[in-house]
């Protein structure tokens, strides 16, 4: 990412321009490598049509009349063309952040990728700006010069939002919402406002509003006599905009009481949910399927990596978190053995803690896993940092000893030279893409070798009204030997204890 001067002067603040508008070359942020194409203000809304989140039916009637109010038409919302809709959806932000630590291509690194969550929330991103500071201002998160200047380019471009690249005490959130007139978002908020456009099952609705409730419980005094955050009460792409979906100002605005019986309603449902999937898990367990979680930075490539392992057929975007449900999909070892894929929520920096806990229950898939994919984007101008982050995450859900095996994804894409270090720390990669197949058979080979193996060797005669337990030890184990008597089929294997047990009766010699 280019940025319009090289100054950064450790005493002064300096700002940079991140995100340029208009005519500007949009490779020059670094970041075109996810087609994201939005950095003009006047067009380029074709992303939003990739991901066919354009659909008007998701709009109730309030929605409806806000939009005909804003356009001024009394026709049906289905006159209105696509790109107009998508405009009047838009939410036009700045961007901000704060450069404390590490390099100025670290900061820029988060800038980008705010952007582009920021675009993923719906929103157009105008403009982004960083200040150099030891630490943010505990009153204005920047500098209060700086809120000055920030208040004219929002005044000036005509944004009606400003994302701070960072989780934002309540006073600052107030303080900035006071003084720059228009809505600020914080990074945490803008997370969970994506998660909760994306969640579809009832687990995945419910983790996201209980961790949406724990932040706004938190910033309850905050909110107080600020700008309105009522739901709806914009138009927004699902209603509210960032922060304003999912539970709205009605919820919050009652008290702390009211919160915390809806969170304890949540969490008694969500036990409820982890009890049914707990027995799915424990079932597979029973029955020893092993079972390989595939984990990773957002946008990673991880569902199609789970669809071109299994053709598993599920949806591909680039889109950042667009599954947050998990997808279990059988598949089998070349030698006829039944194990299980599960994808599951992309990870990414500061993933806010509210959303690690809410989701804890589906990220233990991972934790109880005989195997981790952690996949990781090899065409990622920072690998390196994803890859920390994900380790992060995982060691938060006591996933750190699942056995893994790295998977460079995207080496389409990938720029081999760049991949030498993080293949000279992982000496376990595998670099494949899920586009072109490239690496996929090795990948397969390494899965299947790194499964846990049936070991208990078994002599048996199963009669023939027992063919179930005949295809048992050919999907769960491995058959060494096959003979069909006059009494039954007679089958030397290895096969895992729980089937082993079952076996017992039929066994012609003794086990070792
Ligand atoms: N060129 C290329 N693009 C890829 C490859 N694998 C995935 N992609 C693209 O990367 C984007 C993200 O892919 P997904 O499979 O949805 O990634 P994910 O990790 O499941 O994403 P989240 O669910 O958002 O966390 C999509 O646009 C994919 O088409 C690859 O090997 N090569």
């Amino acid at each position: 990412m280019t940025t319009h001067s090289n100054s950064y002067d450790e005493t002064t603040d300096v700002e940079l321009d991140l995100i340029q508008g208009g005519d500007e070359d949009d490779s020059s942020t670094g970041h075109d490598h996810d087609n994201h194409n939005h950095d003009s203000h006047d067009d380029e809304y074709d992303s939003g049509y990739d991901r066919g989140e354009l659909s008007t039916e998701g709009l109730d009637l309030e929605e409806r009349q806000a939009l005909r109010r804003v356009v001024g038409m009394s026709t049906e919302l289905t006159d209105i063309s696509e790109v107009e809709y998508r405009k009047l959806l838009l939410e036009r932000v700045v961007l901000v952040g704060v450069w404390t630590e590490g390099t100025a291509e670290d900061t820029e690194n988060s800038l980008a990728e705010l952007k582009l969550l920021a675009e993923t929330a719906g929103s157009e991103v105008l403009e982004g700006v960083i200040q150099r500071r030891k630490k943010p201002d505990p009153a204005t998160f920047i500098g209060s010069g700086k809120v000055q200047d920030l208040r004219q380019l929002v005044a000036s471009l005509g944004a009606d939002t400003v994302i701070a690249d960072g989780e934002l005490a309540p006073a600052q959130l107030r303080n900035l919402e006071d003084r720059l007139k228009v809505k600020v978002v914080d990074r945490t908020a803008l997370i969970l406002d994506i998660f909760a456009q994306h969640a579809k099952s009832k687990e995945g609705k419910a983790q996201v509003e209980l961790a949406q409730l724990q932040y706004m419980k938190q910033r309850l005094r905050g909110w107080g006599g600020n700008l309105s955050r009522q739901a709806g009460g914009r138009v927004g792409a699902a209603g509210g905009g960032i922060g304003g979906r999912g539970p709205g100002e009605t919820k919050i605005e009652t008290d702390r009481r009211r919160i915390n019986t809806k969170i304890a309603k949540l969490r008694r449902e969500l036990k409820d949910l982890k009890g049914s999937r707990a027995t799915l898990r424990q079932e597979r367990r029973r029955n020893s399927i092993p079972s390989v979680a595939i984990a990773g930075y957002t946008n990673a490539g991880k569902s199609s990596l789970l669809n071109n392992l299994t053709g598993a057929g599920v949806l591909v975007e680039n889109a950042l978190f667009a599954t947050l449900d998990p997808t279990t999909r059988r598949t089998t070892t070349s030698d006829g053995r039944v194990y299980t894929f599960t994808d599951t929520v992309g990870f990414v920096r500061h993933l806010p803690h509210d959303i690690v806990e809410a989701f804890r229950s589906t990220l233990e898939e991972v934790a109880d896993a005989d195997l981790l994919l952690h996949v990781v984007d090899g065409s990622h101008p920072d690998p390196l940092a994803q890859i920390q982050a994900v380790r992060g995450v995982l060691a938060e859900i006591g996933a750190s000893d699942v056995p893994e095996i790295m998977v460079i994804n995207k080496a389409d894409l990938a720029d081999p030279i760049a991949l030498a270090p993080i293949l000279h720390r992982e000496p376990r990669a595998v670099v494949v893409s899920a586009h072109t197949g490239e690496g996929i058979d090795k990948l397969k080979l390494l899965v299947e070798a790194s499964l846990p193996q049936p070991d208990i060797a078994i002599d048996a005669l199963l009669p023939y009204d027992r063919g179930d337990l005949v295809s048992r030890i050919h999907s769960e184990g491995s058959v060494d030997q096959l003979e069909h008597t006059p009494e039954g089929t007679r089958l030397a294997a290895r096969v895992h204890p729980g089937l082993a047990g079952e076996l017992a009766p039929y066994q012609v010699a003794p086990t070792h």
